[in-house]
């Protein structure tokens, strides 16, 4: 096969890529995704789903076997990696995620143009980010109106009375109830901006982008279940890659040019497979050197994340279960030095998983949104079934376990408030540990058992409390962690979890820089005909969830490759 432009992953950038890129009918384009197919008419139920708690948990929408290590390890323990979910599916995260769609602060982007990607400010991303949408709340300078992905606020009939209520009571502590999670970037309260089309569903990529109509474009193909093995290069140039179809047959496709969408853990591993990267690391595994560059897999950033929790009395419920959980945002600043304002958010979630105990249990899920600490990644194998190892090493940085302490203090205080009298029960911490990961799945076994659980706990009146502790917290209870500074770094150290927002393993810089791996136009130093463009390439974390910050990544890096910048 042959062709002008190969995007190897379709996800959310990848989709994007192979939308804007055909709009050229003299440039044929092959985009090559390793899971399975979403289209109009062929969706996934729990894909297409407003409540977006079952699509990350089917093992068919995921890799696998992908583990991470996330913070520290218990006394006298090693570290041990958990799973972590990401995306193999047509439209990537975007069709498993939980619809979040912001952008950050204006900081965010002038600080990747102060890290050397030039021409990535606030004023040059902006339009993109209002072209992208559709905005059915709010107009303005701020906003767009007609782009592909229609965007809406939670309305009053959809938000659940706990979350009703925590925003209430935030803003008597002085955390201001605002209306725009997406207008002037300002600490406060704010519904969650989602991506929910106007009949209510899930809008991935791959229906947002490639339409029925880009897909019927003669110059693009679309080939799903095909795995990216290596690339092959002639010399320094790059000139295609292996793939790897269902069956295990592999074959080539000649490119005259690749772009890489294959997300921040397997576009870095597809270049390291492919000999640039450190060379040490790749000569100890027997990989010839292309390319010796030293940030390939480096930079490793995510958002540090641990919870409070409530059991929710019957009339704090969510009232339907198809709704959208991430109701509302809570954006505020920990004024520790050096942290920009804004560096902190808590998801105020209706429901904690799609089973009984989840459609019983509210959480503020807080997260160090501008978190300093980072990770990496690294080939174990030449083998391309073998995944790297993932090592984020979160609250590395002092200043993230900072933070994300006074979190856990602040969610005990709010929870506990008398302002929250009638929506809450008993409070306890929590995290996604591998535990709560493995009562997650989706199942009969698993919906049963927490049938019975959410029964027992139902019905356990003044024993609620004990019960919670023996069952659900295994022990530890919230007054022991804010009265105990010990036992909380301890707890936070070994709970923290992420927020699946993996970014920054290919990051953008100047070709002097050394740890920069491509330019801020997304080529990749050292090399020619070779581009990465999705979450790899943010030089620094954005203080938002990261799907919309992708997808204009690679509207802007699809509008460079198409115009012809060098
Ligand atoms: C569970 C979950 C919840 C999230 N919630 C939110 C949210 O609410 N809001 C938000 O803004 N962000 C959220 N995110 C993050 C957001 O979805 C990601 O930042 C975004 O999808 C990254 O896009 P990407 O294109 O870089 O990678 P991805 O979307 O992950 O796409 C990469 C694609 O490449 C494919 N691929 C990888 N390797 C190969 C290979 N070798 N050959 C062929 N194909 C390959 C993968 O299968 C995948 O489809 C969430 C992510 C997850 C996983």
């Amino acid at each position: 096969m042959n062709t002008d432009t190969l995007i190897l992953g379709g996800g959310s950038a990848g989709c994007v890529l192979a939308a804007r890129l055909s709009e050229d009918p003299h440039r044929e384009i092959v985009l090559v995704e390793a899971g399975r197919n979403v289209s109009v008419g062929d969706i996934p139920a729990e894909v297409q789903a407003r409540y977006p708690g079952r699509a990350y948990l089917d093992r068919a929408n995921i890799w696998c076997r992908l583990t991470a290590l996330m913070g520290g390890a218990a006394r006298n323990a090693g570290r041990r990696p958990r799973r972590y979910e990401q995306a193999r599916i047509l439209g990537g995260g975007s069709a498993i995620n939980a619809l979040m769609a912001n952008r950050g602060a204006p900081g965010d982007y002038d600080e990747w143009e102060a890290l050397g990607a030039e021409g990535w400010n606030w004023e040059a991303c902006l339009p993109v980010f209002r072209a992208m949408e559709a905005d059915r709340d709010f107009g303005g300078p701020l906003h767009g109106s007609d782009g592909p992905l229609v965007l809406r606020r939670i309305g009053d009939a959809q938000i659940s009375p706990f979350v009703d209520r925590v925003m209430r009571t935030l803003d008597r502590r002085g955390h201001p109830i605002r209306p725009d999670q997406n207008g002037i970037w300002e600490d406060g309260t704010f519904r969650g901006v989602v991506a929910v089309d106007d009949r209510g569903e899930r809008q991935p990529t791959s229906l947002a982008y490639l339409t029925p109509e880009v897909r019927r474009r003669p110059n693009l193909t679309i080939l799903t279940g095909h795995v990216a093995t290596r690339l092959l290069f002639e010399g320094t140039r790059a000139i295609g890659a292996e793939v790897e179809a269902a069956g295990n047959e592999r074959h080539t496709i000649d490119a005259r040019q690749i772009v890489l969408g294959a997300g921040a853990i397997h576009s870095p591993t597809l270049l390291l497979r492919s000999g640039i990267g450190p060379a040490g690391e790749l000569r100890a595994l027997g990989i010839p050197v292309l390319c010796d560059r030293r940030g390939v897999g480096r930079n490793l950033m995510e958002h540090p994340s641990i919870a409070v929790a409530t059991w929710l009395p019957p009339g704090a419920r969510e009232r339907n279960p198809g709704e959208h959980h991430e109701q509302a945002i809570w954006r505020y600043s920990s004024g520790l030095s050096g942290t920009p304002a804004g560096d902190m958010h808590a998801a105020i979630l209706s429901r904690a998983g799609w089973h009984s105990v989840g459609l019983r249990t509210g959480s503020l899920f807080f997260w160090v949104n501008k978190s300093c600490s980072r990770g990496f990644l690294r080939l174990v194998s030449r083998d391309p079934a073998v995944e790297p190892e993932v090592d984020f090493r979160m609250l590395s940085d002092e200043r993230d376990l900072t933070r994300l302490k006074a979190a856990l203090r602040m969610g005990a205080e709010v929870l506990l408030d008398p302002g929250m009298d009638g929506v809450r029960d008993v409070v306890f911490p929590a995290s996604y540990t591998p535990r709560v990961a493995g009562i997650a799945a989706p199942g009969a076994w698993n919906a049963m058992q927490r049938g019975a659980l959410a029964g027992l706990l139902d019905g356990a009146g003044p024993l609620r409390a004990a019960l919670i502790h023996a069952v659900v917290t295994q022990g530890i209870t919230l007054r022991e962690l804010v009265s105990d500074d010990d036992a909380l770094t301890e707890f936070v150290r070994l709970n923290v979890g992420g927020t699946w927002h993996p970014s920054g393993t290919c990051r953008m810089g100047q070709a002097d820089d050394p740890l920069a791996v491509t330019s801020p136009l997304g080529a990749v130093l050292g090399v020619e005909g070779l581009y990465v463009a999705d979450a790899s390439v943010m030089p620094s974390i954005p203080r938002a969830n990261t799907n919309m910050p992708t997808i204009m990544i690679a509207e802007r890096i699809a509008g460079f490759i198409r115009d012809g910048h060098r």
